[in-house]
């Protein structure tokens, strides 16, 4: 049986044009589709394997890529959107009628990654943004309800893919947050 990852890695990496200027997120409504603009390309692109990324059908990981939050405007049907989970650290604004994440927003401004929006690239109306790079919190995926006997395989087909896999995120985000942190428990020691 062939691994599934998600339907746009599946047949191979698709590689940005390394001049994407920006596009329209659209969501799967037919009907009154929410549209997302989002100026300039996406930085970060991965697969992640968390529960609370949103993921197509049938897929068994996310591909989130982030953006500048300032890049971020609702254009169309903004009043279908509704925070999935409040109290989580994304906020993720979803369609209310498909289901769609359009994007998560970080208000914790002490957050390490706050004015960054997360977003899912496949729904881009236009092609050519940066590819994802590596793969995140790929151990999740069994929260989702995959197998522990088949991770060997999923993590085999990522790095086939080009993939990494990481069971948190990779290292450089692993060390800005870090760096973050430190930073922050410096300043508090200053101020103390
Ligand atoms: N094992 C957990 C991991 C969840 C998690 O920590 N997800 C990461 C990657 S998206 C995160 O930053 N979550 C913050 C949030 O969801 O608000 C799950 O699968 O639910
Ligand atoms: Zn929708
Ligand atoms: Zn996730």
């Amino acid at each position: 049986m062939s691994v599934k990852i998600h339907p746009s890695v599946d047949n191979g990496v698709q590689q940005g044009s390394g001049h994407f200027t920006g596009g329209t997120l659209v969501c799967k409504c037919s009907d009154r589709p929410v549209k997302i603009g989002v100026k300039g390309d996406v930085a970060h692109n991965h697969a992640c394997g968390c529960t609370k990324c949103w993921k197509p059908m049938g897929a068994t990981f996310s591909v989130v890529a982030v953006v500048p939050r300032d890049n971020v405007t609702i254009l169309e049907n903004g009043d279908k959107l509704a925070v999935v989970d409040p109290s989580a650290t994304i906020q993720r604004h979803a369609c209310t009628v498909c289901g769609t994440h359009m994007f998560g927003r970080i208000e914790n401004k002490s957050h390490p990654f706050y004015g960054l929006d997360f977003i899912h690239p496949e729904l881009f109306e236009e092609s050519g943004s940066a590819a994802p790079t590596f793969a995140a919190f790929v151990s999740s995926v069994i929260e989702s309800g995959v197998n522990p006997d088949e991770m060997p395989a999923i993590r085999a087909r990522l790095k086939e893919l080009g993939l990494e896999p990481y069971d948190c995120l990779s290292p450089p985000l692993m060390d800005a947050i870090a760096a973050h942190v430190a930073k922050s428990k410096a300043a508090a020691a200053v101020a103390a």
